[in-house]
């Protein structure tokens, strides 16, 4: 979509929309003529009625003969039925045109807008996702473009239809008798007001039916989730209580609804009820007088029921209108979420070396945006929740180099700001001497293997995943991967080997498989970079030196930057170092770093059983 929304807040979401759309622009113009065209055939009957009485009571006076010329009465009626056959198929074809047209608006409008919001989510930053609940935006993505769906699929063809009735209607009435017009309209204030009051009392039932459906579907998409842990607790019999404790809620919330929302109809049936005794009592008096013609006493009749009974449907329209225009609300705003971390124009060459460096690097979770940070106090807790306090590091291209540090020393963090999935508050960060900001972001992340300590899979075949970063891999690539990653044996011993399912998360494989295979993942690549975040620490020992083994292979040709607990993995590095309070405290070799006696060597002796007591 080529312009985007205007991010004004006070702007009404339909305008927003409008601005929005513009590749649909004329196909609504082409909808709403459409519909007002079907709408005004779709009561010219009721008017050719009036004509054909009109026809029968005056005969050679009529209006038939006025306009047409024809005098004999049954050629007059010959004439009409030719007008309400042309008129019948013309309201016909306008309403195939106007239905196609809504719905293919519906479809289009709704794909483009779910598809620009999502690829928009995707776009945003880490911590913004942090901040939010996934249901939400699960709900933005679903249901309010359904919700969107349904209004232009239903409710903006009868919000045309009902203006455009309420006018044509109107100007008949004022044609032939401007009091009758007066009385007949009297309802519609009523009706139009009476709905906007059940919309009003209405609004907060259907807002809590909402907020429990939400409930329901967050606790079922949880204790699905977590099916293991519930058996595993023995919980079943407390978690059908809970899901059946808010079922029954939402039941509950639907029949308040549900009560107020079928007095509607039979309330504004009293209304319509009094517009049309008035116009059959004082119509027929003044055709009784000799007032009014007869015909058009009966056109007044006719279109009273015309004009009021869409009326009923005003309720339902008012609700998909406010749903709708409350969902096309929430979709925008999302879509004008600034993005915060954007890609930069300089690509990586794909055999760049890959030396990275970290120059005097602070960053805090939970940056304080710039001008709220209020008078001097807040420099203090900024300070207190700074990650890295000026971290440096340098790690020249081919070299394998370790971080290691308490748990929440901010290890991980480092390698997340390297792959820019966060931005750093302060200081630069290069890869091959371009800082990261400047980097397309496809082209820095393409350089980069990382293993994360999260070991995701998505729901597909290990070959599905082993691709995952490089589509184009060959099956030769994949297999020399998996061996690489100690991966190939159990692999090749699965039901359907490297087409064999791993489940959604792949939770049809062992910790230390799926970890296997989140480092094959990364290898296929074959990345400048390779990041191994905890990359074994949930395989067994006997494994996790086969992987070092062949680690140590893989990162000869590229550079490495290594995280782990277990210091026997890493001794090996090019220089290791040591992370505390936000900066590096200590580099060396392994060797190097014991003899120093300081941090690693504390920490080392620890791991290694010399002394056994707290480190940090
Ligand atoms: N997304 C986040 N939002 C807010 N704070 C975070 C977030 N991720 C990490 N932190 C905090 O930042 C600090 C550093 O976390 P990090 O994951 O980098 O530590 P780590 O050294 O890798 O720890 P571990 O060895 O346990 O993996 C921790 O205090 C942690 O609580």
């Amino acid at each position: 979509m080529a312009s985007p929304a205007p991010s004004d807040p006070v702007v009404h979401p339909l305008r927003r929309l409008w601005a929005y759309a513009t590749e649909f622009r004329r196909r609504i113009v082409t909808a709403v003529v459409a519909t007002v065209l079907n709408k005004l055939f779709d009561i010219a009957p009721e008017l050719l009625i009036g004509v054909a009485i009109d026809v029968v009571v005056r005969t050679d006076d009529s209006f038939v003969a006025q306009i047409f010329g024809v005098e004999d009465r049954e050629q007059q009626l010959y004439v009409l039925a030719a007008i309400t056959v042309v008129a019948w198929v013309l309201e016909s074809v306008s309403q195939y045109v106007s239905d196609r047209m809504w719905r293919g608006l519906s479809q289009d409008l709704q794909h483009d807008l779910r598809m620009d919001a999502y690829r928009h989510v995707q776009d945003l930053d880490l911590a913004w996702f942090e901040d939010r609940a996934s249901g939400r935006l699960l709900t933005i993505l679903g249901d309010d473009v359904n919700q969107l769906e349904r209004f232009l699929d239903v409710g903006a063809s009868k919000i045309v239809l009902t203006a455009t009735n309420v006018v044509a209607v109107g100007a008949v009435f004022l044609a032939i008798s401007p009091t009758l017009a007066l009385l007949a309209f009297v309802p519609i204030p009523v009706i139009i007001g009476g709905s906007l009051l059940f919309q009003r009392r209405l609004g907060p039932r259907y807002a809590a039916v909402r907020e429990a459906a939400g409930r329901v579907g967050g606790l079922l998409g949880g204790n699905l989730g977590g099916i293991a842990t519930i058996k595993a607790f023995g919980a079943e019999r407390r978690e059908a209580a809970r899901v059946a404790g808010a079922s029954a809620e939402y039941a509950a919330a639907n029949r308040s609804a549900i009560a107020l929302s079928s007095a509607f109809v039979p309330l504004i049936r009293m209304a319509i009820l009094t517009g049309f005794v008035v116009t059959l009592v004082l119509g027929g008096k003044a055709a009784l007088d000799g007032n009014l013609e007869v015909g058009l006493y009966s056109v007044l009749v006719f279109m009273t029921q015309r004009l009021l009974w869409p009326l009923t449907e005003l309720g339902e329209t008012l609700d998909l209108y406010q749903r709708g225009v409350a969902s096309i609300r929430r979709i925008l705003d999302l879509l004008d979420t600034p993005i915060g971390i954007r890609s930069g124009g300089r690509q990586l060459a794909a055999a760049t070396p890959g030396a990275v460096r970290f120059d005097d690097v602070r960053f805090s979770y939970r940056p304080v945006p710039p001008g709220a940070a209020g008078p001097a106090p807040a420099s203090d807790a900024v300070e207190d929740r700074l990650v890295l306090r000026g971290l440096d590091l340098d790690v020249p291209a081919g070299e394998t180099h370790a971080i290691v540090g308490a748990t929440g020393a901010g290890k991980s963090t480092v390698v997340k700001l390297l792959l820019r999935l966060y931005a750093p508050d302060a200081g630069t960060i290069a890869v091959d001497g371009a800082p990261v900001e400047e980097l397309s972001l496809p082209s820095l992340r393409g350089a980069i293997g990382y293993v994360g300590q999260d070991t995701f899979l998505f729901d597909g075949t290990v070959a599905d995943n082993l691709r995952y970063g490089a589509p184009d891999a060959t099956d030769e690539q994949l297999r020399h991967a998996a061996e690489l990653a100690e991966a190939d044996a159990f692999v090749r011993d699965l039901p359907r080997g490297y087409e064999t399912p791993v489940g959604e998360r792949g939770v049809k494989l062992s910790g230390g498989q799926r970890q296997r295979l989140t480092i094959a993942r990364a290898l296929v690549r074959d990345p400048a970079i390779l990041v191994l975040d905890e990359a074994t620490s949930a395989v067994d020992n006997e494994t996790e030196a086969a992987i070092q083994r062949s680690l140590l292979r893989v990162s000869r040709e590229r550079t490495t930057i290594v995280i782990a607990h277990r210091l026997s993995t890493i001794r090996h590095a090019h220089r290791i170092h040591v992370l505390h309070e936000g900066r590096v405290v200590e580099s060396g070799t392994h060797d190097e770093l014991v003899a120093a006696r300081g941090r690693y060597a504390a920490l080392w002796a620890v791991q290694t059983g010399e002394v056994v007591g707290a480190t940090g």
